[in-house]
């Protein structure tokens, strides 16, 4: 089963690259997700109901819709802190900020969602994190997330 959360404008930056990605720049991020399981639901013949991921639908929204995505191990980091403080940014701190990073923290996030919502029947089997036409990364996992 395939579910989408498209044009979710937000912007980064990479302090560790060793180019212009080291600057604050943004993009509409999109996310596929794929979901698997070994058995349906026995009542009703789904995967998981399509109305049980809204919950997913808000936590992209929540992490990645008008935000600012910093590293945790962001040198200035406390910079983006206080102008979160101050209003100018709505600041995401994230253990990495790229498409690879971003692939892995929503693989976590829907994961744990769809876990609660199903007991662990349906899990998390892709995830493609697209920043723009040209660039995407897919993460693919087995049931448990791995
Ligand atoms: N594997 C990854 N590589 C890069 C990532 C990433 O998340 N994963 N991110 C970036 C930059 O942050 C940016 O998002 C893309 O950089 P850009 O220089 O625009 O990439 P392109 O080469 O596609 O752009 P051109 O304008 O065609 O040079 C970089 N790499």
């Amino acid at each position: 089963m395939r579910f989408s959360a498209r044009a979710l404008p937000c912007c980064h930056r990479s302090w560790a690259h060793d180019g212009r990605c080291v600057y604050l720049h943004g993009y509409e991020r999109s996310f596929e997700l794929e979901f698997a399981c070994a058995e349906l639901d026995p009542a009703t013949g789904f995967v998981i109901d399509f109305s049980a991921l809204k919950g997913v639908r808000a936590r992209l929204a929540e992490q990645f819709d008008h935000t600012t995505l910093v590293a945790e191990d962001d040198p200035e980091l406390p910079l983006f802190r206080t102008l979160a403080e101050r209003g100018i940014v709505d600041l995401r701190v994230m253990r990495h900020t790229g498409m690879e990073g971003a692939a892995v923290w929503v693989l976590a996030e829907a994961s744990r969602l769809v876990e609660e919502a199903t007991g662990g029947r349906v899990w998390v089997s892709r995830v493609e994190a697209r920043e723009s036409r040209k660039n995407a990364v897919v993460l693919t996992a087995s049931p448990g997330g791995r």
